[in-house]
């Protein structure tokens, strides 16, 4: 489970976060949805400990961010950019290696790598080199190794942006396992369809703050609108930065 309580900070000139709460909880998919500039990046950032709030705090499983950033790490996977693979590892060795960086002894990450690998049902690409891989495949090979340590928690930042559809897919259905798997994942977005297709509860962001939050329904409800689109419009009052 991931807390965040009335987060503040202040980048440059800009409040990034301005009084931030909310709670996503395990077996559950949160979305993150804000236009551009809402302070989504900040806010995963924050949570996962590379900045630090001037005020308010992040808190994973009940353990403090601030207080022990290394404990709160070992509950917490950070979906990397699919992009930035050692194309000539394989995804076997790439994964166990990161297994390896999160503390665990050589068998001890050889076991963790092979139920990762089950987990996300990859056998069939684990002893190929990553170069030549697709998006899909690439996709995969990333998540597994967030999660190779088995954090009950999952944050990914705009995960399916630049990819095609196919990719697209593959990210959901395993964003969905792992929701199956009992697993809190939090995601940010400015992409109306897959939040409204992924998640459980929607917390609509801007200038720093909780505009609104619930399923994609009660913020349908709340507003008066038939779709989580216009939903969006009406408690934001724009749909600048926000793809449908
Ligand atoms: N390093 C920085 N220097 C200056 N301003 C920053 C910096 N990082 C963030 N900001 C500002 O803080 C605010 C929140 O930025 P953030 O990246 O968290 O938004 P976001 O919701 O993730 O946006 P996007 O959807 O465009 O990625 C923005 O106004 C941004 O310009």
């Amino acid at each position: 489970m991931i807390k965040v309580h009335n987060l503040k900070k202040q980048i440059a000139s800009v409040n990034a976060l301005d009084g931030l709460s909310f709670s996503a909880e395990n077996g559950t998919i949160t979305g993150l949805l804000g236009p551009n500039g809402a302070g989504k990046t900040t806010c995963l950032r924050t949570v996962f400990g590379l900045l630090q709030a001037d005020q308010g705090y992040a808190e994973i499983d009940g353990i403090k961010v601030h207080e022990d950033p290394m404990a709160a790490k070992q509950q917490l996977g950070l979906f990397p950019d699919p992009c930035g693979l050692y194309e000539r590892l394989t995804p076997r060795e790439y994964i166990q290696f990161y297994a390896q960086l999160s503390g665990m002894d050589k068998s001890q990450a050889q076991t963790a790598t092979d139920k990762v690998i089950e987990q996300l049902k990859m056998a069939d690409i684990a002893d190929r080199r990553c170069q030549g891989f697709s998006q899909g495949q690439r996709m995969k090979t990333a998540l597994a190794q967030a999660i190779v340590h088995q954090p009950r928690n999952i944050i990914l930042d705009e995960p399916t942006r630049g990819l095609d559809v196919m990719s697209t897919r593959v990210l959901r259905e395993l964003l969905l396992m792992l929701k199956a798997q009992g697993h809190c994942v939090l995601f940010s977005s400015h992409v109306m369809q897959e939040v409204a297709a992924l998640c459980d509860h929607v917390v609509v962001m801007a200038k720093g703050k909780v505009v609104a939050q619930g399923t994609p329904q009660q913020l349908c409800e709340q507003t008066g609108k038939a779709s989580l689109e216009e939903a969006f419009i009406a408690l934001i009052g724009s749909d600048e930065g926000i793809a449908a």
